[in-house]
């Protein structure tokens, strides 16, 4: 399907990040090549910090490492995961943590699609409310709207930050249905904007309203969105919140 043309009623707007916000390469290439060479020294560096720790031992158990493993073993298997994009949590913790970092020193800066940030303001303004659902964990999150091309974004979202951990994994309905509990939103009230069919139908199935976003040049412009609204921007897409 595509886009029809007539506004979305809704109360929230759930935003997934990559691919939909940004490029897929401001991910794969600009975060995980500063996250990369930091990890090892992370991990080092905060052996009292309870989030990094219970981080590693999650990574020991998911790798079936021996507690006494090396933190260049420990290194070795998220590179692993990074390479393969495999969106573990504890993987996803890490890099949130260090990306916090990078971003309050100035040394990384988000950049989204040009629709992206008057889009976003555009449906605030006429008073609908915007959450976030990604991979990337809430930390890593508000630290990547605090610092972007068109500015700190942060407060468009109210703290609404939802990621594998506090949320669930991104294909699965429950992941979709907890969310809509902790924004105390009917289901129907709520709409999601991915540019990944299988996010799309998990949202669906818990009673969601779905947009597909095929942006052009990004690796799903030509996936196969199925029954979803499906559009080449945010801006092509009208939601209001009416009934
Ligand atoms: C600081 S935001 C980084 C986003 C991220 O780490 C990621 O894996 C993106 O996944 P998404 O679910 O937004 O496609
Ligand atoms: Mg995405």
């Amino acid at each position: 399907m595509t886009n029809p043309g007539e506004p979305i009623a809704a109360e929230w707007v759930v935003l997934d990040i990559e691919g939909t916000l940004t490029a897929t390469s401001q991910v794969h290439v600009v975060l995980y090549d500063y996250a990369r060479p930091r990890l090892g020294p992370w991990i080092d560096e905060h052996p009292d910090d309870p989030v990094v720790t219970g981080a590693v031992e999650d990574i020991r158990a998911r790798a079936g490492l021996a507690h006494t493993a090396t933190t260049e073993e420990i290194v070795s298997v998220l590179h692993g995961w990074m390479d393969a994009d495999q969106k573990v949590p504890p993987l996803k913790t890490l890099q949130g943590l260090i990306w916090e970092h990078g971003y309050a020193a100035g040394e990384l800066t988000t950049t989204l699609f040009d629709d992206v940030a008057p889009r976003l303001r555009t449906w605030r303004e006429a008073g609908l409310r915007l959450a976030v659902f990604s991979s990337g964990s809430a930390t890593g999150q508000v630290a990547a709207f605090s610092r972007t091309n068109d500015g700190d974004l942060t407060g468009l979202f109210e703290g609404r930050h939802f990621d594998t951990t506090n949320a669930g994994p991104k294909r699965e309905e429950p992941s979709y249905r907890a969310i809509a509990a902790a924004l105390g939103a009917g289901p129907g009230r709520i709409v999601f904007f991915s540019d990944v069919p299988a996010e799309l139908d998990a949202a669906a199935a818990a009673g969601w309203r779905t947009v597909g976003i095929a942006r052009p040049g990004e690796p799903c412009a030509e996936a196969d969105f199925g029954p979803h609204t499906t559009a080449k921007s945010l801006s092509e897409v009208e939601v209001s919140p009416g009934e």
